[in-house]
C-alpha cells in the first residue's frame, strides 16, 4: 500500500461478493475502504484508508488451506497497523460441517490471542437474524429457506452454536438478546463467564442495528470478531464513536462513466437469482448454458462466447448457468458437487475473459464462488467501492487491474431485488 497510515480495521472474507459486501457497509459506515483481491502485491498503489477486506475464495475450499490462506491475510492486516480482524463469514453461515468458519476461527484466535471470540451472522437490513443462537432468513430459520438447497454448502441445522460447535475445537456458548438488550457491560460480564466455564467463541444474538452497535463497542475490546456485514456496521460505528476513524463525508468512489458493452454472468442458483434471470428475460437477451455441455468440455463456453458476441453491440446480455435445486442435484449425482462446481466457475471465467476481450468493461457476475473464479481470471488486484445497488450490493471499480477503466458489480446469490440486473447496469454507465 502507498499509504502509511495505520489501519483502523481489517477484514478477512471467505468469498469475492462477501468482501464487497462488507466493503460497502463499511463505506457506508464512513470508513474509508478499499476491497483486495487476496493479499495485495507490494506495488499496488492504494489510496489511504480506514480499512481494508480482503477477499479470499476460501469458504469451500479445504479447511487447512482455508486457514493458511486466512493467516496470510492476518499477518499482512496486522503489519499495517489493524488492531481489530474482522473474519467475514456469509451471513447465512455457509459452511459445511468440515469448515471453514470453525477451523480458520480457531486459527485466528490463536494468533490473537483473544480469551473469547464473538460471532454473529446477522445482518438485518437484508433479514438476517438471530435469535436464542438460531438463524432467520426473513421470516424462517436457516434450514426451512433456500439456503437448505445450496448447492455447495446447504444448511441444515440453524442453530448456529451446534453448527460451530461442529466446526470448531473451541467451546461454544451464547450471549443471548436479553444479555444484549441491557447494554455493553452486561454483554462483557456474560462473555467473562462463559471464559471463566471454558468457553472460546459465543454466538450473540442480534436482531435490530442496535444491537449491532453495542456487539461492535464490546468486539473493539478484542483483537478478532467473526461474522457477515451486520457486525461490520457494528464495528464500523463503534471505531467512529472512539474518533478512532474519521468518518469520510466523501462517502463512496464517483464511479466515472465507462462505456461500451456490458455483460451480466449468473452462477447461483439461488432463489433470488432465478427470479431475477427471469426478470432479466423481459429486457435484454438471456442465454442459459447446458450445465451438461458446460462439465463435457470448453464448446458450451465459445458458444456462449459467439451469441454474445452477435448481441453486444446491440445492448446488455446475460448469461446463465442458474439451475434449480432438483437440476442441480441431478448434474451433482452425475459428475460430484465439487468436480460440476468447479467446471461451471471456470466456464464462466472463460466467457468474462473472452467478453473483456471483445470490449465489455462493464461487468455484472451473479455469485460468489461465480465472482471469485472471473475475477481472478480477469486478474484484478482490487476495488474502490461505488455506488450502493442494493443492500449488500455496490458497484466497483477496478484499480491496478491495468486493463483500463472496468466497473463489476459482485453479487451475493441471496442479495438484490427482482429487477437486479438492470438496476446493476443503470448505475454503471
Ligand atoms: N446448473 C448448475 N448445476 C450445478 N452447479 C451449478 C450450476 N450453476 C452453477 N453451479 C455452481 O453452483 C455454485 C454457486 O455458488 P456461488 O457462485 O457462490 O453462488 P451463491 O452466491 O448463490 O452462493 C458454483 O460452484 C457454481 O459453479
Ligand atoms: O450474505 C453475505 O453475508 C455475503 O454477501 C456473502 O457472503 C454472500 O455469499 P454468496 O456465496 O454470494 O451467497
Amino acid at each position: 500500500m502507498t499509504s502509511a497510515a495505520k489501519l483502523s480495521l481489517g477484514c478477512i472474507a471467505d468469498d469475492y461478493t462477501g468482501a464487497s459486501d462488507l466493503a460497502n457497509t463499511l463505506t457506508r459506515a464512513g470508513l474509508r475502504t478499499v476491497q483486495t483481491i487476496g493479499v495485495p502485491a507490494s506495488d499496488l498503489a492504494l489510496p489511504e484508508v480506514d480499512a481494508v477486506v480482503v477477499s479470499l475464495k476460501s469458504r469451500s475450499i479445504e479447511a487447512s488451506l482455508a486457514v493458511t490462506r486466512s493467516r496470510a491475510a492476518e499477518t499482512w492486516l496486522r503489519g499495517r497497523g489493524a488492531s481489530h480482524i474482522l473474519f467475514k463469514i456469509c451471513s447465512t453461515f455457509d459452511s459445511t460441517d468440515a469448515g471453514n468458519i470453525g477451523p480458520v476461527m480457531d486459527a485466528l484466535r490463536a494468533d490473537s490471542k483473544d480469551s473469547i471470540v464473538l460471532v454473529t451472522p446477522a445482518f438485518p437490513e437484508t433479514g438476517r437474524t438471530v435469535y436464542q443462537g438460531n438463524l432467520f432468513v426473513g421470516p424462517v430459520p436457516l434450514n426451512e429457506s433456500p439456503l437448505k438447497d445450496h448447492p455447495l454448502n446447504p444448511m441444515h441445522d440453524s442453530n448456529l452454536v451446534r453448527v460451530l460447535a461442529r466446526q470448531s475445537k473451541t467451546r461454544v456458548g451464547l450471549v443471548d438478546l436479553a444479555t444484549l438488550a441491557r447494554g455493553a457491560d452486561a454483554v462483557r460480564a456474560k462473555l467473562a463467564d462463559l471464559v471463566s466455564s471454558g468457553v472460546g467463541a459465543a454466538i450473540i444474538d442480534a436482531v435490530f442495528d442496535r444491537d449491532l452497535e453495542t456487539i461492535g463497542q464490546v468486539a473493539l475490546d478484542h483483537r478478532l470478531s467473526v461474522g457477515a456485514s451486520g457486525i461490520g456496521l457494528g464495528l464500523a460505528r463503534a471505531l467512529v464513536a472512539a474518533s478512532r476513524a474519521k468518518p469520510d463525508a466523501r462517502g463512496a468512489t464517483l464511479v466515472t462513466p465507462v462505456g461500451g458493452p456490458a455483460a451480466c454472468l449468473a452462477g447461483s442458483c439461488s432463489q433470488a437469482t432465478l427470479r431475477q434471470i427471469a426478470s432479466a428475460e423481459k429486457v435484454m437477451p438471456v442465454l442459459h448454458l447446458d450445465p451438461e455441455r458446460v462439465v463435457a468440455g470448453k464448446d458450451e463456453a465459445q458458444r456462449a462466447l459467439a451469441w454474445a458476441k452477435e448481441r453486444l453491440a446491440a445492448g446488455p446480455i446475460l448469461i446463465a448457468s442458474s439451475s434449480t435445486p432438483a437440476e442441480v442435484a441431478a448434474l451433482q449425482s452425475r459428475h460430484g458437487r465439487d468436480a460440476a462446481g468447479h467446471a461451471i466457475e471456470q466456464a464462466m471465467a472463460d466467457i468474462a475473459e473472452g467478453l473483456v476481450l471483445s470490449g465489455v468493461h462493464r461487468l455484472v457476475v451473479a455469485g460468489g464462488e461465480t465472482s471469485g473464479a472471473v475475477v481472478d481470471r480477469l486478474g484484478i488486484p482490487g476495488f474502490l467501492v461505488g455506488a450502493e445497488i442494493s443492500a449488500g450490493v455496490p458497484v466497483l471499480r477496478a484499480v491496478g487491474a491495468g486493463k483500463g477503466e472496468m466497473v463489476l458489480a459482485l453479487k451475493s446469490g441471496n442479495f438484490g431485488g427482482p429487477e437486479f440486473f438492470s438496476d446493476a447496469l443503470a448505475l454503471m454507465p
